[in-house]
């Protein structure tokens, strides 16, 4: 039986809190006495010696009542608008509540691109690096104004999951509306039963996440199953706990009923977490039988396996391998965009320089560039 991982031995920890959490639903405003409290509960972990990041929803939340955004289904420029409006009032809150402790802090927004743009993940991962060196508390927020549907991550669980990853965080704590995953949604299903430990994420587990819900939040629980995903590959714990009481955090530390997905004893490499992490899929290559088993004996993936292209993408783009009955056994980055894999589909290693007229690689995804099986 594996441990269950204690809140005050972290050594860096993100917090993830929703927006039904901060924002109070009714007047659109931040539920102030309870931030303090949180603010409260992150000064203690500091305290005890761990880093703290903390992903924040609640931009959207705070800007409904503005300009009459108050519709349940907002058009994405609407959401656009409304988070501009809204970020600025968040990033404030938490500004003055941790002010009132002499702690800076530092509003960091992103966007899934970048987080699966290689340069731009290893920037905002500098960033963090040095913020915390300075002691800082990063606020982190999806950069919902630039953020277009494709390249959304649309909730801020799987943001969270992906920034505990980017930090090397041991923690990831989704502070939530529900204590933790049932095996069926308790609010439609009174036989649903808490489950305090999941030590694996099978599909079982993943079809417990029901609908995201109407209101002001955007996940529901299949988000936050995603986010187990990328965060246990990563190595990282991670809770779903109860987060509308005061002091949240001190509940956790002190015993309260939550649900711990625990880490994977993962030995990947950092660029192979960041590809594990990776969330769209810009294109898929399908393979063969025989190139299916060679890549799971660790080689990598040459021409000569594939059969079929799909998507339009870049060298250097992560990008799923699928088998040949359609089913996605993992995922790498391409050293050949599309149209290129297109020249070369089904060739031998020695036919491939005459076909592209330049010479390239022999291999299309490179064993060290490529993560299998697949993590989300
Ligand atoms: N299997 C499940 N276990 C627990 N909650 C579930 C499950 N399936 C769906 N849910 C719903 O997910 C909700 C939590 O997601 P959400 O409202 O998006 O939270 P947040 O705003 O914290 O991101 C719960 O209130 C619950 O109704
Ligand atoms: N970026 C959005 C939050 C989206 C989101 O994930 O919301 P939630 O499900 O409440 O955590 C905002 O700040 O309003």
């Amino acid at each position: 039986m594996k441990q269950i991982p204690k809140i005050n031995k972290a050594r860096r920890i993100v917090i993830k809190i929703g927006s039904a959490l901060l924002v109070d639903g009714q007047n659109a405003c931040i539920r102030q006495s309870w931030l303090q409290t949180v603010v409260k509960d992150i000064v203690n972990l500091r305290m005890q010696n761990c880093d703290v990041l903390v992903v924040s929803s609640g931009a959207i939340a705070l800007a409904r009542y503005a300009f009459n955004l108050n519709r349940h289904k907002l058009r994405l420029a609407e959401k656009q608008a409304a988070a501009a409006i809204g970020q600025i009032k968040l990033a404030q809150a938490w500004s003055e509540n941790f002010l009132a402790h002499d702690i800076t802090t530092a509003q960091i927004l992103l966007t899934l691109e970048d987080t699966e743009t290689r340069l731009h993940y290893l920037n905002a991962r500098s960033a963090l690096e040095t913020l915390l060196k300075l002691g800082c508390i990063p606020i982190i927020n999806e950069n919902d104004t630039v953020a277009t549907s494709e390249i959304r991550f649309g909730d801020n669980d799987r943001l969270a999951a992906r920034v505990a990853e980017m930090v090397g965080a041991d923690q990831l704590i989704l502070l939530s509306d529900i204590d933790g995953l049932y095996t069926a949604d308790p609010k439609s299903d009174t036989n649903a039963q808490h489950l305090p430990i999941i030590e694996e994420i099978t599909p079982e587990i993943m079809a417990m996440g029901g609908k995201a819900p109407s209101g002001y939040s955007s996940g529901g629980m299949a988000t936050k199953l995603a986010a187990g995903n990328i965060a246990t590959t990563a190595g990282c714990a991670m809770a779903i706990a109860f987060g509308k009481l005061q002091h949240p955090l001190k509940a956790l530390q002190d015993g309260a009923r939550c649900s711990w997905f625990l880490p994977n004893n993962s030995t990947y490499s950092a660029r192979k977490r960041w590809i594990a992490g990776g969330i769209t899929t810009k294109g898929i290559v399908y393979v063969d039988h025989g190139a299916e088993k060679a890549l799971h004996s660790g080689k990598s993936l040459l021409p000569v396996g594939i059969i079929k292209v799909e998507g339009y993408f870049q060298r250097g783009d992560l990008i799923k391998i699928s088998n040949k009955e359609g089913l996605i056994i993992g995922s790498g980055v391409t050293a050949y965009d599309s149209s290129e894999i297109n020249q070369i589909i089904g060739l031998q290693t020695g036919d491939i320089n005459a076909s592209l007229g330049w010479e390239g690689p022999d291999e299309v995804i490179h064993h060290d560039d490529m993560v299998l099986p697949l993590s989300n």
